[in-house]
C-alpha cells in the first residue's frame, strides 16, 4: 500500500517552520569560579545560540547565561539566570580572564556608513570605546572566530594581564587611485593606476579576506599596533598570548605562489609562530612541512597542542594531536594517525578545530569531538601515555559537541536525528577516576516521538572491494516515520554527503527531521571515503570518485529496499556539491531507478572546473593525481577527469533534475550547473534551474535554504506521481 506523503505547500511550509526554531548552538564561555556569602561556589555560563527567522530572512544569534553552583568536582544546582537576549551589531566579544572586563568589536553605523569600533566594558560601564575605521591602521576585523568550529584566523584574546587585547583584521590599503584623478594630476609622485588591480583572496566563503595582519590594543594608552616582522610569503591568524605575554604565537598559512581555497581545506601549508615581541623576533616552531591548526596552551603554560596534518592530498585527513613543549621546544605527536581501526574502536581523529579549551586542569589531558563512523563522540587523551577514552561512546545519544571547558567543568551540546541540541554540563572524572561523567542537563529539548532512526552498516560485495584497500566496511543512517503500518510502503530520499572526505554523523538535521514528518524515509550514505572511519578509507576513494562511491550508494540503496519498507517506484535521490555530483552519477549510471534529482552546485565537470574553482588541486587529487601549484594537467589527466565526471553519462539520464545554483559560489562555480543544465535540456529531459543572487557554494541563507527544501519536496512528489 502506498503511503500518504504531505502534498500540500501550504501544510510543509507549516511543518518547516515549526522545526526550524530549534536553535543550534555556537558557543559557551565559564566565567571565573565565585564564592558565595555563604561559602558555595559557581561559575556563570554564556553561551550563543542560533536561530532562522523566516520572517526576517536572517539567522538571529542570541545568548543566554546559566549558574552552575558545584564543589569543583560536581554539580550541585544549576539553571538559567534571566531569558534569552537577541546580539546584533557584535562581531567578536571575550570576557577577560578574571571576569572583570569584556572586550566587544562592535560594528555600528555612523552617519550612515558602518564603522567598526573596539569596546572594553567593565562592570556596568562602557570604559572605551575605539573606533577602529576612524583610526585607519587596518581594514576590517575578520569576524570568523565567533564561533570556533567556523574560525579560520580571527581572534580577540586578552593578555594574561589584561591590559592588551590581540586581534586580526585586514591589511590597511592604500586608497587606489586612477591615473587621472585630479590629486596625481597636480602631484605626479606615483605612477598610480593601481585602481583595478586585482586582490587575490582565501576562496569560497573567505572573498573579503586577503592579507590578514595581527593587531593589539593598548588598552591603557588607546593605541592600536600592527605587527610587524612576520614573514612575507605567511598570513597569520588564530593568534593568542605567550606564555608571560612575552609575544604571541600564531598559525601562519604560506600563501605564495597564490592563495587556495581555505574554508572545509584543513591541508594548506601552515605552521605555528612565536613572534617575540621583547626582541622583536619571528620564530617558527613546527616543521612548515605539514599544515596545523587549533593551538591551545594548556592551563600550566608549558605546552600547546595542535592538530597536523599533510599538505594537499584529501581534503579531510586523519589528524595527528602533537604537543610543543615550550620550555624544551620539543615536539611529540600524542596521538597519531589511523590507518585502520583497532580493537579498540579508535577510528582517529577527524576534527578541524579544537574547542577553545581542550584542556584539563591539571595539564594532562586534552578532551576533544570527534566523529567515529556515524557519530560524534566525546574523547578524553592522556598526553604521557596517548591512550583515548570516550565518554559518551556508551550513550544513546548520537552526537557530541565540546563547546568549552574551564576548570575540569565541561560544557557540551548534544543532539540526534529526532532530538534537537541540548545543552549539558559535567565535571571530568580525575585522571585515574574509573567514574563516569554525571552529566547535568541546562537546556533540555523534547524528543520528536514520530521520528525513528538507526545506524546500517555494510560490506561492499566481493567484486566492489578495493583491491589495494580491502574489506572495508562503511554506515548509512536511516531516519524514518516511527509508526508505519506493516502494509505501507515509504518513498526514499537518497541522501549521499559533500566532501567527499566528510561524514553525517547522527544529529539533529533539519532537513531529514522535516521530509520525516512528511512521510519520507530519508537514507545518509556514508560511502568509503568518509572521514571517521580511519585513514585508509579515505585513500581508498582517490582516483576512484564516480564508480566506487556510486556503487556504494547504490548498493546502500538496494539494500534497504530489499528490507521491503520502501516504495521501489518512489526514490529520489538528493545532495549538494560532491553530493550532487553523486546524485548526478546515480541518474546517469542507473537509468530509471531515481524518480526524481535535486541536486545543489554539484561537480559535473572536473575538467571544466578545475580551472575555475577556488580549490584546483581537490580535482585532481581525487581523479588520483598528485598536485602541484606550478602543474597544468596533462592531457591524460583532462581525460580521466572528463571520463570519471557525471557529464559523461548525461546522455543516459531519464530522471528530472532540479538543480539549485549559488549564483557567487567560488568553489563549484555556477558555470558547473549551467553545463548541466544545457546537456539535460538538449536531451529533452524535464530539467529546472534555480538561481540563487548572493548566495554562495553552501547556499544557507535563510531564504535560500527554505525555498531550495520547499522546491525539492514539491519536484520530487511532482515527478513521483509521473
Ligand atoms: C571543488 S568542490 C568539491 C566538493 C566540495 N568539497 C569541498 O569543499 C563539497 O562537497 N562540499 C560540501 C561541503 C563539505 C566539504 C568538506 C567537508 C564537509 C562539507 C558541501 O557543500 O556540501
Amino acid at each position: 500500500m502506498d503511503s500518504k506523503v504531505m502534498s500540500s505547500p501550504g501544510e510543509i511550509a507549516r511543518v518547516y517552520k515549526e522545526l526550524s526554531l530549534y536553535p543550534s548552538l555556537s558557543r559557551a564561555d565559564v566565567g571565573p569560579v565565585i564564592t558565595s556569602q555563604y561559602g558555595g561556589k559557581y561559575s556563570n555560563i554564556y553561551t550563543e545560540w542560533s536561530q532562522r527567522d523566516l520572517e526576517r530572512n536572517e539567522n538571529v544569534k542570541f545568548c543566554r547565561q546559566y549558574i552552575v553552583f558545584h564543589d569543583d568536582k560536581s554539580v550541585v544546582y544549576s539553571g538559567a539566570s534571566g531569558n534569552c537576549t537577541e546580539i546584533k551589531g557584535e562581531v567578536l566579544s571575550k570576557d577577560s580572564p578574571s571576569g572583570d572586563m569584556k572586550a566587544v568589536v562592535r560594528e555600528s553605523s555612523v552617519k550612515g556608513e558602518d564603522k567598526q569600533f573596539l569596546e572594553v566594558w567593565s562592570k556596568n560601564i562602557k570604559m572605551k570605546s575605539i573606533n577602529l575605521s576612524a583610526l585607519k591602521k587596518h581594514g576590517k576585523v575578520y569576524d570568523d572566530a565567533s564561533c570556533y568550529y567556523l574560525t579560520l584566523f580571527g581572534c580577540l584574546v586578552w593578555s594574561h594581564s589584561e591590559t592588551h587585547l590581540l586581534y586580526v583584521a585586514e591589511k590597511k590599503r592604500p586608497k587606489a587611485e586612477s591615473f587621472f584623478q585630479k590629486s596625481r594630476i597636480y602631484r605626479p609622485a606615483g605612477a598610480g593606476g593601481e585602481q583595478f588591480v586585482f586582490h587575490e583572496d582565501w576562496g569560497e566563503a573567505l572573498g573579503d579576506k586577503s592579507c590578514p595582519v595581527l593587531c593589539i590594543l593598548d588598552i591603557e594608552g588607546d593605541f592600536v599596533s600592527v605587527l610587524d616582522g612576520l614573514p612575507d610569503d605567511i598570513s597569520p591568524g588564530q593568534a593568542f598570548w605567550a606564555p608571560g605575554d612575552t609575544g604571541v604565537v600564531f598559525i601562519g598559512w604560506w600563501h605564495e605562489p597564490f592563495r587556495l581555497g581555505l574554508k572545509y581545506c584543513p591541508n594548506r601549508r601552515s605552521a605555528l609562530f612565536y613572534m617575540d615581541l621583547t626582541g622583536g623576533k619571528c620564530e617558527q616552531l613546527s616543521s612548515g612541512k605539514t599544515s596545523v591548526c587549533s593551538p591551545r596552551l594548556s592551563p600550566d603554560q608549558c605546552r600547546i597542542a595542535y592538530l597536523e596534518c599533510s599538505v594537499y592530498g584529501p581534503h579531510m585527513q586523519c589528524s595527528k594531536l602533537c604537543m610543543y613543549d615550550w620550555y624544551t621546544k620539543k615536539t611529540s605527536v600524542v596521538v597519531d594517525v589511523i590507518k585502520r581501526p583497532g580493537k579498540d574502536g579508535f577510528t582517529g581523529i577527524y576534527s578541524s578545530q579544537l574547542s577553545p579549551q581542550c584542556w584539563s586542569a591539571d595539564s594532562q589531558r586534552i578532551i576533544f569531538a570527534c566523529p567515529q563512523r556515524s557519530r560524534k563522540d566525546l574523547l578524553m587523551v592522556d598526553i604521557n601515555t596517548g591512550s583515548i577514552n570516550s565518554l559518551t561512546a556508551k550513550s544513546d545519544i548520537g552526537s557530541w559537541c565540546l563547546l568549552n571547558i574551564e576548570r575540569d567543568l565541561m560544557v557540551v551540546s548534544c543532539s540526534s536525528p529526532n532530538c534537537p541540541p541540548s545543552l549539558w554540563v559535567g565535571f571530568l572524572p580525575g585522571i585515574d577516576s574509573q567514574e563516569n561523567v554525571d552529566w547535568v542537563t541546562l537546556e533540555d529539548s523534547e524528543k520528536l516521538q514520530d521520528v525513528d532512526w538507526q545506524i546500517l552498516t555494510f560490506t561492499p560485495p566481493s567484486e566492489d572491494d578495493n583491491s589495494q584497500y580491502s574489506n572495508l566496511e562503511f554506515d548509512a543512517l536511516l531516519i524514518k516515520p516511527k509508526e508505519v503500518k506493516d502494509e505501507v510502503k515509504l518513498p526514499l530520499i537518497v541522501t549521499p554527503h559533500g566532501g567527499p572526505h566528510s561524514v553525517i554523523v547522527a544529529e539533529w538535521l533539519l532537513s531529514s527531521a522535516v521530509l520525516c514528518r512528511m512521510g519520507f524515509a530519508v537514507l545518509l550514505v556514508n560511502y568509503r571515503g568518509s572521514i571517521g572511519y580511519g585513514e585508509d578509507s579515505i585513500y581508498s576513494l582517490l582516483g576512484n570518485v564516480g564508480t566506487q562511491d556510486v556503487k556504494d550508494v547504490q548498493f546502500a540503496v538496494e539494500s534497504v529496499l530489499k528490507s521491503g519498507s520502501i516504495d521501489e517506484q518512489k526514490v529520489a535521490v538528493s545532495g549538494g556539491s560532491h553530493g550532487g555530483f553523486l546524485a548526478c552519477h546515480l541518474i546517469g549510471q542507473y537509468p530509471g531507478f531515481y524518480k526524481a534529482c535535486v541536486a545543489r552546485n554539484p561537480v559535473i565537470n572536473m575538467a571544466s572546473m578545475i580551472g575555475s574553482t577556488d580549490i584546483p588541486d581537490w580535482c585532481m587529487v581525487e581523479a588520483g593525481f598528485v598536485f602541484n601549484t606550478d602543474c597544468l594537467p596533462d592531457a591524460a589527466e583532462w581525460e580521466k577527469m572528463l571520463n570519471i565526471s557525471p557529464i559523461k553519462y548525461v546522455s543516459q539520464v531519464k530522471t528530472p533534475v532540479l538543480l539549485t545554483i549559488g549564483e557567487d559560489d567560488k568553489r563549484v562555480p555556477n558555470k558547473q550547473g549551467i553545463e548541466y543544465y544545457k546537456a539535460l535540456k538538449a536531451r529533452q529531459i524535464p530539467v529546472r534551474l534555480l538561481w540563487y543572487p548572493g548566495n554562495n557554494h553552501s547556499l544557507s541563507k535563510v531564504d535560500a535554504e527554505s525555498d531550495g527544501f520547499m522546491n525539492m519536496v514539491l519536484w520530487m512528489i511532482q515527478h513521483f506521481s509521473d
